[in-house]
């Protein structure tokens, strides 16, 4: 099983002194730091939210870096050094999931399923639990056409819930506030 976190600037403001973080630099360095910090406790991948304003509240990497439709800056992110680029299949946030799809399958290997079990935009909210049966469907509908991807479950994960959706079938667990909060990454892991 994998393990992911996502990353993005509240989380980081979260388990640091605010104060102490002023210009770019210094919060280049608390980005690459805690990176670094959760690497070494053990987790698998960094799962980094593109939260541009629009089809949720919330901007997660900030204004300087803000962007409307990321789905066209695929081919960038994978420039950038990402190895899984996940989209939303709402069209309020990817207006052409199909030629995004076929895009992705150009540029890289994408082999993932991500199922969101909170409302898409902020961390630390409450995990829905509706979203197990949603999971368990579809590693039964990946069974039946033989198929296999990474299931990815997005959104109040916690060590106390983790097993309900590995069991409905998931494989890979973004946990942002379960992780960044703890003061020992690696006893959350
Ligand atoms: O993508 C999200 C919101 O848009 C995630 O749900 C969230 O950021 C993950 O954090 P947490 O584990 O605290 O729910």
């Amino acid at each position: 099983m994998h393990s992911c976190y996502q990353l993005n600037q509240n989380h980081i403001l979260g388990c640091s002194n605010e104060s102490s973080i002023g210009s770019e630099d210094e919060e280049e360095g608390v980005v690459h730091e805690t990176v670094k910090a959760v690497e070494l406790a053990g987790c698998d991948w960094i799962h980094v939210d593109v939260i541009d304003g629009r089809f949720v509240p919330n901007i997660t990497l900030g204004p300087l870096v803000m962007m409307v439709e990321p789905d066209q800056r695929v081919p960038d992110f994978i420039k950038a050094g990402a190895d899984i680029v996940s989209v939303h299949c709402e069209q309020s946030s990817t207006i052409h999931l199909h030629r995004t799809v076929n895009q992705l399958f150009m540029e890289a290997v994408v082999n993932l399923v991500l199922i969101m079990s909170v409302n898409p935009g902020f961390g630390g909210q409450r995990f829905i639990e509706s979203q197990v049966k949603k999971i368990s469907d579809l590693r039964r509908m990946c069974v039946e056409k033989g198929v296999n991807p990474w299931i990815e479950v997005d959104g109040g994960v916690t060590p106390k819930n983790a097993y309900k959706v590995i069991e409905a079938g998931a494989n890979a667990l973004v946990a942002g506030s379960a992780v960044f909060g703890a003061k020992d990454y690696a006893e959350k892991l």
